[in-house]
């Protein structure tokens, strides 16, 4: 049941551009009167696909003999992450000459905007309610077969009601909110000055998934201002159905009711981990704090991502574990290239509700690590840009403390990446490098159709992974008798069961515990 203008007049334009309290100013750089126009730039990302046959990236791992671009058409077997991130770095690999296409986006006075998609934190205490329904309303984040579609509000509303406490102990240790939309609002406005200093002025907006600012408010702006060519791009650096996938299901949803935002050319950058100014950027930082250690070699890297249940990946052929695990590979060669060759670990931490999620558990791999004689650990927070109550609640205070009594010695966290500025150069190019791409995808490109994570329209990338718009099968348990984690999560599934048995019955005779509450309004 489980399942988240002409080219001199466009700088007078953007000086015109109002500002509002979630959208973010024009930079203060000052924007050049005349953009370069014999400015080129290289593919450096496996994300940029073209209808000149270039790479596309994706499509030749998943799709290695259909692919038509550079790297997949090869003789070489398919080229695995690695060949691609550095086939990719090169710039005599594929170059391309944006100069055509960047002409025609601003002689065609056209309006770029650049979405930020975030899933947004609780401001204060009396926020971690709602914003906890609002997630869990989320049928990407639970999926409840068809037929019971219609308590997907009710549930969320119990859920909620009944988890709020937790989080709210947990959201009052970290001063009483989520940092998240002060950290994305500076990412904002750190991309637009980046952008600017590359010649792009752009305007930036930050739409968030589960509060304020909501991606419908950031919508509402853009209309405004009339944007005519948007980029959208999920703050999330691998992909997930539960967060980048849920926030793009929104946006399609919004874009197919409205006339304006049909018309409004736009494009998605879908996943970006494999990025090497990304991959840079976290090798810097895991340096940075490695040398912070008594022996520096003698630590383990311990990369922890939040999870997702495993139905996810195995049912519903969410790609997050993969990249995830690609992701990985590529700091720790970066990190190798450095001539760090510390060990390192990947495991999965903030699961929610009774299924299995992805595995191995954090909590399990810390004390596994201690009870193996680890005594120095540096924990990366590797799913997510910002620090959140995930890094400073989770990770700092529990999984310290768990470290610390099983037996490790020193211990280490890896800030996340916020405004670090080779990393919001690198969200700056890889903005620069979808633009050519606006719009195009949609309708003339085949070979975006074919890969994984097309640089395509919302509607295509998310046609590309969840087309039939399927319920996730329940996850695949191995039974097995006695107090065990399969025992758990039958006894979760059958709590779950009657607490939908209940909610059946209030719904239906407007009686019941929910009602005296008054969590649920009386019937008519
Ligand atoms: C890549 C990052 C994330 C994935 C994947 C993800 C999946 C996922 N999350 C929940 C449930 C909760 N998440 C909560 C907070 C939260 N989640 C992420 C990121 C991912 N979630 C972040 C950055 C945050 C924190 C925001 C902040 O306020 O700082 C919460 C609320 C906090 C709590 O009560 O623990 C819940 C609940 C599910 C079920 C899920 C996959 C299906
Ligand atoms: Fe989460």
């Amino acid at each position: 049941m489980w399942s988240l203008m002409g080219i001199g007049g466009l700088g007078f334009w953007f000086r015109r551009w109002d500002t509002s309290a979630y959208l973010h100013s024009w930079c203060s750089v000052p924007c050049p009167s005349r953009l370069s126009l014999s400015r080129t730039y290289s593919i450096k990302s496996s994300l940029i696909g073209s209808a000149t046959g270039l790479c596309l990236g994706q499509c030749c791992r998943i799709k290695p003999l259909s692919c038509k671009c550079k790297l997949g058409r090869s003789s070489q077997p398919p080229p695995d992450s690695r060949q691609h991130f550095s086939a990719s770095s090169s710039a005599s690999e594929a170059v391309l000459t944006a100069q055509s296409d960047i002409r025609k986006l601003f002689v065609a006075n056209e309006k770029i905007g650049v979405l930020l998609l975030n899933l947004g934190g609780p401001e204060t205490l009396d926020d971690v309610q709602p914003f906890l329904f609002n997630l869990f309303a989320d049928p990407d984040i639970i999926r409840l077969p068809r037929a019971f579609r219609f308590l997907q509000k009710p549930l969320a509303q119990f859920i909620s009601v009944a988890r709020a406490p937790k989080s709210k102990e947990g959201y009052a240790s970290i001063g009483g909110g989520s940092p998240l939309r002060q950290i994305t609002d500076a990412q904002g406005e750190a991309l637009m000055e980046a952008l600017c200093g590359k010649d792009i002025p752009a305007k930036v907006y930050v739409g968030m998934r589960y509060w304020h600012p909501f991606t419908e408010e950031a919508i509402e702006q853009i209309k405004k201002d009339g944007i005519t060519k948007l980029v959208v791009l999920p703050l999330y650096p691998q992909f997930s159905i539960s967060t980048s996938g849920s926030s793009l299901r929104l946006l399609e949803s919004i874009f197919r009711e409205d006339e304006y935002l049909v018309n409004m050319q736009h494009t998605v950058i879908p996943s970006w981990y494999q990025r090497e100014g990304y991959i840079k950027a976290m090798a810097t930082l895991i340096e940075k704090e490695l040398l912070k250690f008594p022996k520096p070699q003698k630590v383990m890297i311990f990369f922890s991502a939040h999870g997702v249940p495993l139905a996810y990946v195995e049912e519903a052929g969410d790609p997050y574990k993969a990249e995830m695990e690609e992701c990985v590979d590529l700091i720790m060669e970066e990190l190798e290239k450095r001539g760090m060759a510390n060990p390192s670990t990947l495991a999965y931490q903030s699961r929610v509700g009774p299924v299995e999620w992805l595995k191995p558990y954090t909590d399990e791999t810390i004390i596994a690590l201690g009870q193996r004689g680890v005594k120095s650990l540096l924990a990366v927070p590797i799913s997510f840009v910002s620090e959140h109550i995930e890094t400073l609640e989770e990770i700092d205070v529990e999984y310290k403390e768990l470290a610390l009594q099983s037996g490790i010695k020193h211990w280490g966290r890896v800030p996340a990446l916020g405004c670090e500025p080779t990393f919001i150069s690198d969200l700056a190019d890889a903005v620069i490098e979808s633009l050519p791409y606006v719009g195009a995808m949609a309708v003339s490109n085949l070979e975006a159709r074919q890969s994984l994570v097309p640089l395509g329209s919302v509607e295509e990338l998310l046609a590309t992974y969840d087309s039939k718009r399927d319920m996730l099968p329940p996850p695949v348990i191995v039974w097995e008798w006695g107090w065990t984690k399969s025992a758990e999560t039958w006894n979760g599934r059958a709590a779950m069961l009657a607490v939908l048995a209940l909610l059946v019955l209030e719904v239906t005779t407007g009686q019941g515990l929910l009602h005296q509450w008054g969590i649920l309004p009386p019937l008519p």
